[in-house]
């Protein structure tokens, strides 16, 4: 097979990952098409970064592998996958642009480089902060000079490990927004692991929680983008997933039930 989108087709077959005698991943099957938007939730322990770790190569497998686009990865690094973590991880002693250049390292053109990170830096609204330091930014717009860091050179995979995960909540929305808009536009395969069951829902085609090693739920998120907070059927499927984690039976009061739950932070 051919893939001509922009996204990366992903296949983990068999996938399994000890430390010592601990076992985190086990046989892990999935497949994820290109362009989708995946979400993982799952207990705090329970493997979201390691699954991570190995689709990016940063971590080698201890069983079962992991295929790019139908080509085994052999655990390398992958330069059409960026990763995005909870801190910004920007350089503190380069200014905004260059740490935007940064992931455009190898760039045939200085020139060409420069005017594609302030395409990017426009695209998550800070063109006009390109030539600050990075101490200067919010919390909020360092994780969006990490964002346009991680999209500048156009990957075809995008891995979030909670990346919203440190931001207040109103901002968290703005950031959530700005994501799927960059998804939409570009069409990058997006993983995204949150602890938020609703920004999972909010955000993703598909979510899976991962348990005792496994993916115990791969469920597909049918409803209408944008998607809205408050709505019936959102806050219906927030409610179905959280009693998953939380290891209760599902009710058919899903709704009602869900007044019991003041967050959906898992
Ligand atoms: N390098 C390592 N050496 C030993 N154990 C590790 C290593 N990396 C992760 N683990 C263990 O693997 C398990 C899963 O860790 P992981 O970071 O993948 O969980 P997580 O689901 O991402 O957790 P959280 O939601 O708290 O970030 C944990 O028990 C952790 O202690």
């Amino acid at each position: 097979m051919t893939y001509e989108a922009r996204g990366m087709h992903l296949k983990l077959q068999g996938l399994s990952k000890s430390f010592g005698t601990k076992t985190v991943l086990q046989d892990i099957d999935l497949e994820i098409q290109p362009g989708e938007f995946v979400a993982i939730v799952g207990r705090s322990g329970c493997g979201k970064s390691t699954m991570l770790r190995l689709i990016a190569g940063l971590d080698a497998p201890t069983g079962g592998g992991v295929f790019l686009n139908d080509q085994h990865s052999h655990h390398r690094i992958n330069p059409d996958i960026r990763m995005m973590f909870q801190d910004a991880r920007l350089l503190p002693w380069q200014k905004v642009l260059a740490n935007v250049e940064l992931g455009l390292l190898g760039a045939n053109s200085k020139v060409l480089a420069k005017q594609t990170a302030l395409h990017v830096l426009r695209s998550v609204g800070l063109e006009d902060r390109a030539q600050e330091w990075p101490s200067v930014l919010s919390g909020g717009q360092r994780q969006r000079v990490a964002l346009a860091r991680a999209l500048a050179s156009s990957p075809k995979l995008l891995l979030l490990d909670e990346p919203l995960g440190a931001l207040d909540a109103l901002t968290r929305i703005e950031m959530q927004q700005l994501l799927e808009q960059l998804w939409q536009d570009q069409g990058f395969t997006s993983l995204l692991i949150t602890h938020d069951v609703e920004e999972a829902v909010v955000l993703a085609d598909r979510v899976l929680l991962i348990e005792n090693g496994q993916i115990s739920l791969d469920l597909e998120i049918n409803l209408p983008r944008p998607r809205v907070r408050g709505d019936v059927a959102l806050a219906q499927t927030v409610e179905k997933i959280l009693q998953r984690v939380m290891g209760q039976p599902e009710r058919e009061d899903a709704l009602q039930q869900s007044l019991s739950f003041t967050s959906t932070t898992v």
